[in-house]
């Protein structure tokens, strides 16, 4: 039950962003890759999340793969890839015209991932676990940064990943608040998610305690 990324390659052009390089997140760890701006931080993130394609190597979830050797699998093979991770992106990317509990349901819903009340129930849930329980009918744009981060957060966990990634997750964020999501992450990596962020905050890394951080320098050997 593991993230298993293995000899990965990937350039643009003639840059050599990320070189045969293997990496391994594993259930109730928190794996941060942290590194200066344009070291392939976004890149790797992007691969994993199949937003960009690699040009060699292999990437796994739970041994259900992504790329084999750098063959991407077939469509229902990269679906249940994608069904085991939840990604937060660094702007949040939350529906405006949606409420937060409908941004919640939309991906599950489309995808039949369980019946309507059930999916009610879990987004009510996850919305009070991450200290927004009262936002449900709220527009992303009442909200605080802060609070679009949890809710945010609670629409990746809502297919019930297996690996939650972060992108940036701090990099709009007072210092206050940054110790408030640091708890959470903290929080959902001690209930058996994986965890992988990126990012250059070395006070968040700080915050996480016992993390793995991951110089983005390691990409190229
Ligand atoms: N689509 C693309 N086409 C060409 N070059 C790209 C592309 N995406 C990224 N790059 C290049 O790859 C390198 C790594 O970029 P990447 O965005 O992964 O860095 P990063 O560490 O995430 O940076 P930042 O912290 O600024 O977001 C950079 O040199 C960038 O210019």
């Amino acid at each position: 039950m593991s993230l298993i990324v293995k000899d990965v390659s990937k350039q643009f052009g003639n840059n050599v962003v990320i070189s045969n390089y293997s990496m391994e997140v594993a259930p109730g760890e928190i794996t941060v890759i942290l590194g200066e701006s344009g070291s392939g931080k976004t890149t790797i993130l992007r691969m994993i999340n199949h937003l960009e394609e690699v040009d060699k190597g292999s990437i796994s979830i739970d041994d259900t793969y992504l790329v084999k050797d750098g063959e991407y699998q077939d469509n229902q093979s990269i679906k249940d890839y994608q069904y085991k991770i939840g990604l937060v992106f660094q702007d949040y990317q939350l529906f405006p015209n949606l409420s937060v509990t409908e941004n919640l349901l939309l991906a599950p819903l489309s995808n039949k991932f369980a019946d309507k009340a059930v999916l009610e129930e879990r987004a009510a849930s996850l919305l009070e676990q991450m200290g927004v329980g009262d936002k449900g009918d709220s527009k992303p744009s009442q909200l605080s940064g802060g609070q679009k981060q949890r809710v945010a957060i609670a629409r990746a966990m809502m297919m019930n990943p297996s690996l939650l990634c972060f992108d940036e997750p701090t990099s709009a964020l007072d210092e206050k608040t940054v110790g408030k999501i640091a708890e959470l992450i903290t929080q959902l990596s001690n209930q058996g998610i994986m965890i992988l962020i990126i990012t250059h905050d070395n006070e968040l890394v700080k915050l996480l305690g016992d993390a793995r951080v991951i110089r983005t320098t390691e990409f190229i050997k």
